[in-house]
């Protein structure tokens, strides 16, 4: 298979084919990040991408190579000493309008994340505040940004919302530890969900959970996004598992993206000899691992 840009990431004609049926929802265009630090970071260098509608977007990589870091980017939740040096996000609204998501500031990039953007954060199932019922934490969201929602219909969204990530409503009025770290995690997920976003970016959304709740948060990932169509772009560098769940694949390497192809090509015929390596390193986990057998590829 030949590559389609010299100057870019390597991918494949089938990519390009692939990508020409599909509409774009968010577009980074040479974004690069730096913390000022001594010396600075290149973190983030040059990286153009394009995320679109309805598909779950695999970045990988190894620890380090810039994966959180052009996630906070294109969220625009970049913190001192994080400086975006250069590059344009725009964000392609299902109502026409695009929005040049660097020049957002106050109420426009506050109602912009999570409205329409939102994300779920690495360790997020340790960020649910101790001391506020799951109900007070889910129904301040809704207050928030959604104000015109009178009581009994916050209270009804919050039980759905719960509801939709495969926990039991009762449980909206517990607390943080009266939960399993699966279930924290499955409400930071309806935390996300509450705004209907058209893009969720997930952080290691199920890293730090055993390999059983792992699978069934993701199971219940995907079926939120056949029911409700949101974009993913999911950040692990977990290679074999965006295998089995991403539609396409980036992989990163040292703040550059070097591959982006659809799973299925990156797992048949990846070209760069880093993707290589990256593959060759979970032999035993792939397996009998085939795109050709719908069931033993879990899609
Ligand atoms: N606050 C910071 N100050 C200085 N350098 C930082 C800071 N945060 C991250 N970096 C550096 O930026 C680079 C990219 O880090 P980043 O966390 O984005 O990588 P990652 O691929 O997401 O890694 P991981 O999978 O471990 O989270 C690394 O070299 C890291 O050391």
């Amino acid at each position: 298979m030949t590559a389609t840009t010299t100057a870019g990431p390597l991918s494949s004609a089938a990519h390009a084919e692939h990508v020409a049926r599909l509409t774009p929802v968010l577009t980074a265009h040479d974004v690069s990040i730096e913390y000022e630090v001594d010396p600075p970071v290149r973190a983030v260098q040059g990286v153009s991408l394009t995320l679109h509608r309805g598909e779950i977007l695999g970045l990988a990589g190894e620890s380090g190579c810039g994966k959180s870091t052009l996630a906070y980017g294109l969220n625009r939740l970049l913190k001192d000493p994080a400086v975006l040096r250069s590059g344009e996000v725009t964000f392609h609204d299902a109502d026409g309008t695009d929005t040049d998501v660097v020049a957002l500031d106050g109420d426009a990039l506050r109602a912009f994340r999570w409205d329409k953007v939102s994300m779920v954060f690495q360790g997020a199932m340790n960020s649910l505040n101790p001391v506020l019922s799951v109900r007070a934490q889910l129904e301040d969201v809704l207050t928030t940004h959604r104000p015109g929602l009178s009581r009994t219909e916050r209270g009804e969204r919050c039980a759905e919302l719960l509801e939709m990530v495969g926990v039991d409503p009762v449980r909206l009025d517990s607390f943080a530890h009266e939960l399993s770290g699966g279930m924290r995690q499955r409400v930071m997920i309806a935390m996300a969900m509450a705004l209907e976003p058209q893009v969720m970016i997930m952080d290691e959304p199920t890293t730090a959970l055993d390999v059983v709740v792992q699978r069934d948060i993701l199971r219940e990932i995907m079926r939120l996004r056949e029911r409700f169509d949101f974009a993913v772009v999911f950040i692990t560098h977990d290679l074999p598992l965006l295998l089995e769940i991403a539609d396409r694949i980036a992989v990163m390497r040292a703040g550059e993206i070097v591959e982006l192809d659809t799973a299925e090509q990156l797992y048949a015929a990846a070209q760069h000899e880093y993707t290589q390596t990256l593959l060759s390193s979970f032999p035993s986990l792939l397996g009998d691992f085939s795109y050709d057998d719908g069931e033993g590829a879990g899609r």
